[in-house]
C-alpha cells in the first residue's frame, strides 16, 4: 500500500447556527479502511459529507491529492435520495453512467442480484442501505466514504456490508467509514478517528492506536478515548486532546456520488 495520503481534512471547521460541530480537524486519508467513530452527534457525518465535498467547511479546507483526481468520490450519506419508481438496476445505471463500471456486478457486490428488477420503494430498509454501497461503490472510484453503512441492517447483512465496504479498498484507494459497530471497525478497519466532540481525539493506525493506549482493540480504545466514559471526563478529555496533537492525521469512507 501507498503511503501517501489519498485525501486530506486540513483545520476543518463547521458551524450551524453559530454552534460548532467540528473543530480544528484535521484528517489525513490513507489507502485501505478507515473507520470514524465516537458518539451520537460528535461530528462524524460532518466530517465524512466534508471528505466527500458535500458539506462546505466554514473554516478549513478539504481536497483530494491522489492521483485519480477527475474521478468522482462515491459516497453513501445517511439517507440517499434515491428514485422510488426506479428498478434498483436502473438506479445503478444512472450512478454507473456518472462513475462507470457495471451496474449488475455493483448489484452482485452486495447481494442484490434477485432484487435487480424491483423497484426502490419496494425494498425493505437493509436492502435499500445495500444498494446504497452499490451506489457508492459501483465504477471502483479512487475514494469511498460510507456514513454507517451498516445501520438498519441485521448481523449476517452488517458483516456483508462492512466486508463489501473493505473490498473495495485497494493499494491504491480509500474507503472512510463512519459506525458505531466497534467490533466490525476492529475486525476490518486498518486506521481509526475517534471523534469527541466536534474534535479528533485519536487517530491512526489500528495497531498502534489500541498500543499506545494499552488496550486489545478498537471498544477499548473507544473507551480509553471518549471523554466521560473513562471513569472521569476531565482525565478523558484531557488525554484525547494529547492525542490529537500527537497521532497523525487519519481518513475516512463514504458512498454515493460526489461533485468535488
Ligand atoms: N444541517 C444541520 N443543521 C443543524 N445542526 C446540524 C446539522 N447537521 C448536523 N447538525 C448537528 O451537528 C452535530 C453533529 O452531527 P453529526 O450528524 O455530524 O454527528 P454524528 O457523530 O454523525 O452523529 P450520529 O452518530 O448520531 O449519527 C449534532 O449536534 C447535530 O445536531
Amino acid at each position: 500500500m501507498s503511503d501517501d495520503p489519498l485525501a486530506e481534512l486540513s483545520g476543518v471547521a463547521r458551524t450551524y447556527g453559530g454552534v460548532a460541530v467540528l473543530e480544528d480537524v484535521s484528517v489525513a486519508v490513507f489507502p485501505g479502511v478507515t473507520a470514524v467513530i465516537g458518539p451520537n452527534g460528535s461530528g462524524k457525518s460532518t466530517l465524512l459529507g466534508a471528505l466527500a465535498g458535500a458539506i462546505e467547511p466554514t473554516d478549513g479546507r478539504a481536497r483530494y491529492v491522489g492521483p485519480d483526481a477527475g474521478r468522482p468520490i462515491g459516497y453513501l450519506p445517511q439517507r440517499v435520495p434515491f428514485r422510488e419508481e426506479f428498478t434498483a438496476r436502473e438506479t445503478l445505471a444512472f450512478y454507473a453512467g456518472v462513475a462507470g463500471g457495471d451496474p449488475d456486478e455493483a448489484l452482485a457486490r452486495v447481494g442484490l442480484s434477485d432484487a435487480a428488477d424491483r423497484r426502490v420503494g419496494a425494498l425493505s430498509g437493509g436492502m435499500r442501505r445495500l444498494l446504497g454501497i452499490a451506489q457508492a461503490t459501483v465504477g471502483d472510484p479512487p475514494l469511498v466514504v460510507l456514513d454507517e453503512p451498516t445501520s438498519g441492517l441485521d448481523p449476517g447483512m452488517r458483516e456483508r456490508a462492512f466486508r463489501t465496504a473493505a473490498d473495495a479498498s485497494g493499494a491504491d484507494t480509500a474507503v472512510v467509514v463512519s459506525s458505531h459497530d466497534l467490533d466490525l471497525v476492529d475486525e476490518h478497519a486498518d486506521r481509526v478517528v475517534v471523534l469527541d466532540r466536534g474534535r479528533v481525539a485519536a487517530a491512526g493506525p489500528r495497531d498502534r492506536l489500541c498500543s499506545d493506549h494499552g488496550v486489545d482493540d478498537v471498544a477499548g480504545l473507544y473507551r480509553a478515548v471518549v471523554a466521560g466514559d473513562a471513569g472521569g471526563s476531565g482525565d478523558a478529555a484531557d488525554a484525547g486532546s494529547g492525542d490529537a496533537d500527537r497521532d497523525e492525521p487519519s481518513g475516512v469512507h463514504v458512498t454515493g456520488v460526489s461533485e468535488r
